[in-house]
């Protein structure tokens, strides 16, 4: 288990940016412009947004990956980081048992290796080849292995990438039950609207910048959330009302929206208020 953080520090962001500016390499040309972003200790935050949107870039950006073109990005000293790529950049040909992979790069007991995949469902995988397993224990080895290091902070990139929905569900599931067990914060990138809207605390949608970020419930009725996803946004809305007509969260404030000047990316409403979207 995570040690809790000092009083002090339990309001306090674990990584926070302001302003982050990101250009493609070697132009001038913005991927990411002046964007505020924040995660607090056990919050559960989720990054959508359409394909080129940014979400990676701004992923590698907090997690000191990329370098920034202008603004700033503060991480809280010793802050103890799990990261879950994206499925594909691991999905490698070399023969690996599961159990040499949990090593790498840090050497790890037979006892931790087998208690991490346990504490993700799939006990007992050590010994088998990466590539004989399904996309979704697969998806579990990848948690496991963040997890080993205890961190504060776990950070997945699209991680159900290729799982059926009821993989997806359960993946989800999981994630909050690690986060209720081990006191970590999850940011996570993700497509799967409905589940992220059930899953997370606070949605941040992205396109160039922020669009609009705040509850699940405050971003799935926000006019730029409804523009970047169309009729996709309007069936997950109806779902996740339907869903969850018995625990909707009155008490967070409103939507935030960027001030006036920001950058407008394609398939962000252009007509959209500056200033704040009152919440529901
Ligand atoms: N190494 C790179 N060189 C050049 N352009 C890049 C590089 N990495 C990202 N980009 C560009 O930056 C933009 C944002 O990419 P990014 O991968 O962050 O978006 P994304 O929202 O994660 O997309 P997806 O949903 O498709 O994964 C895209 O237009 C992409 O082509």
């Amino acid at each position: 288990m995570t040690p809790p953080l000092p009083a002090s520090e339990a309001a306090a962001a674990l990584i926070e940016s302001q302003a982050l500016t990101i250009h493609r390499p070697g132009t001038t040309e913005p991927v990411l412009s002046h964007v505020d972003f924040r995660i607090r200790p056990g919050e559960i935050v989720t990054v959508v947004g359409p394909n080129g949107s940014g979400k990676s870039s701004l992923i590698r950006a907090l997690l000191g990956h990329m370098p920034l073109a202008s603004g700033r990005v503060t991480r809280r000293a010793g802050l103890r980081i799990g990261y879950v790529p994206q499925r594909v950049q691991l999905d490698i040909a070399i023969p690996m048992t599961v159990r040499r992979f949990l090593s790498l790069p840090v050497r790890v007991s037979e006892a931790e290796a087998e208690a991490a995949l346990a504490s993700t469902g799939v006990p007992g995988l050590g010994p088998r080849q990466l590539t004989q397993l399904s996309g979704g224990q697969f998806q579990r080895v990848l948690l496991a292995r963040a997890l080993l290091s205890d961190p504060h902070l776990l950070v997945l990139d699209e991680p159900t990438q290729g799982l059926d929905q009821p993989g997806i569900v359960a993946f989800y599931q999981l994630i909050e039950e690690v986060r209720r067990r081990t006191g970590a914060s999850v940011l996570m990138v993700s497509h799967d609207l409905l589940v992220v809207m059930r899953s997370s605390d606070r949605v941040v949608c992205l396109n160039g910048h922020v669009c609009c970020e705040g509850s699940p419930q405050q971003v799935s009725t926000a006019p730029e959330y409804r523009a970047l996803f169309g009729a996709e946004a309007a069936g997950t809305l109806a779902l996740y009302r339907h869903n969850h007509d018995h625990d909707h969260d009155h008490d967070r404030g409103p939507v935030t929206v960027m001030p006036e000047g920001h950058r407008h990316g394609p398939g962000c409403s252009a007509d959209h208020g500056h200033g704040t979207v009152p919440g529901p």
